[in-house]
């Protein structure tokens, strides 16, 4: 088997070309990285260039709105909404130097932004989240294959019939510019973390790069992380793929829910902002998540999203009582912390 490998990274990329005819092969190629490593990128994977434009466009659009006007809708602690410089990683005990927008398919009553701020912004979102969730599910459906589980059970369990029940969310991410400001060594982008959904699709722009991956997991659970971090390019037209704690555990750890973190630009590098949409597919409310091999108890995907909550909440409490000292810089962290992906 032979993958196209980013030169400057080991994250391997698979093309989803003849999808049908070719089935087989990439689910051999899913199922190799996903085992090894947790990463991957997709390259012909079918969502347009024009789509991702617009979608980033969407984002640009929204986070050059005034601060007051973004807090119309509020991060409200169901992974909804915007917080700006307020996301603490247990992993670093500083806040990521950020802003995020989170948005859903259900429960949004009140979390959309208005027309009068900004043309149709549910409708564009819906459009990419659609367009996004769509092809997670062949990717998931591939995942299901490989582990010999029933063909739905990812999509049954992430996607909502009508009923009101999706946890899945797109996260729009701006990572503000630089230009002239000083950070210690503590201080990211984004932390070093892994994600708690079932897989994440995340989209970047060329040239905007910054992602690094601590490539295989043992186990879920803690906030432990090697130490050799692998670049990720950031290209338009690939799409940047990784598996989240939920299918590890419904995988039995055979799948690896990996460490990734976002740098800060090194000296000599463009100082500019950087933005990146991530959508997070989640397990429906109640779904039961389990794996064939039943390695760890039931549970559904609502109490999954608790827990990873409540832990992180006693990550942020533990470190920062090791870590008191936090160096000055620019951008510095709020008092309240918030937990999301
Ligand atoms: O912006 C990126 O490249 C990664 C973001 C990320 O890992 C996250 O939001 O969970
Ligand atoms: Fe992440």
């Amino acid at each position: 088997m032979s993958f196209e490998t980013d030169d400057q990274s080991s994250v391997p990329c698979i093309s989803l070309h003849n999808f049908e005819e070719r089935r087989a092969e990439i689910i051999e190629q899913l199922m190799d990285a996903s085992t090894r490593i947790g990463f991957f990128t997709l390259a012909n994977h079918g969502i347009s260039v024009k789509q991702i434009q617009d979608a980033f466009e969407l984002s640009q659009e929204f986070f050059a709105l005034p601060d007051d006007v973004k807090a119309k809708t509020p991060l409200n602690g169901k992974n909804m909404g915007w917080e700006k410089g307020a996301q603490i990683r247990p992993s670093t005990g500083t806040a990521d130097q950020k802003e995020s927008m989170q948005l859903q398919f259900a429960r949004m009553e009140g979390m959309w932004p208005s027309d009068d701020d900004i043309t149709d912004f549910r409708a564009r979102a819906e459009a990419f989240m659609d367009a996004v969730q769509q092809l997670s599910v062949k990717v998931m459906e591939c995942f299901a294959e490989g582990l010999g589980l029933p063909l739905s059970t990812f999509t049954e369990g992430t996607v909502d019939p009508g009923v009101g029940d999706s946890q899945s969310t797109l996260r729009l991410l701006h990572y503000h510019s630089v230009e002239g400001k000083e950070f210690g060594d503590s201080f990211w982008r984004a932390g070093s973390h892994a994600d708690f959904d079932v897989l994440t699709m995340l989209f970047q722009r060329d040239g905007e790069g910054g992602l690094e991956v601590c490539p295989g997991r043992e186990v879920v659970g803690d906030f432990g992380h090697g130490n050799t971090w692998k670049n990720v390019e950031a290209r338009s037209d690939r799409i940047v793929c990784n598996i989240g704690d939920q299918l590890m555990r419904w995988s039995d750890d055979r799948l690896k829910s990996t460490f990734h973190r976002v740098r800060l630009p090194k000296q000599g590098e463009p100082k500019g902002p950087r933005y990146s949409i991530a959508f997070f597919n989640q397990a429906r409310s109640d779904i039961v998540i389990q794996g064939p091999g039943k390695k760890y108890a039931p549970i559904t995907g609502a109490e999954f999203i608790k827990q990873a909550l409540e832990r992180n909440k006693l990550g942020i409490a533990a470190r920062s009582l090791a870590q008191p000292q936090i160096k000055e810089a620019e951008v510095t962290a709020p008092s309240t912390a918030v937990t999301v992906n």
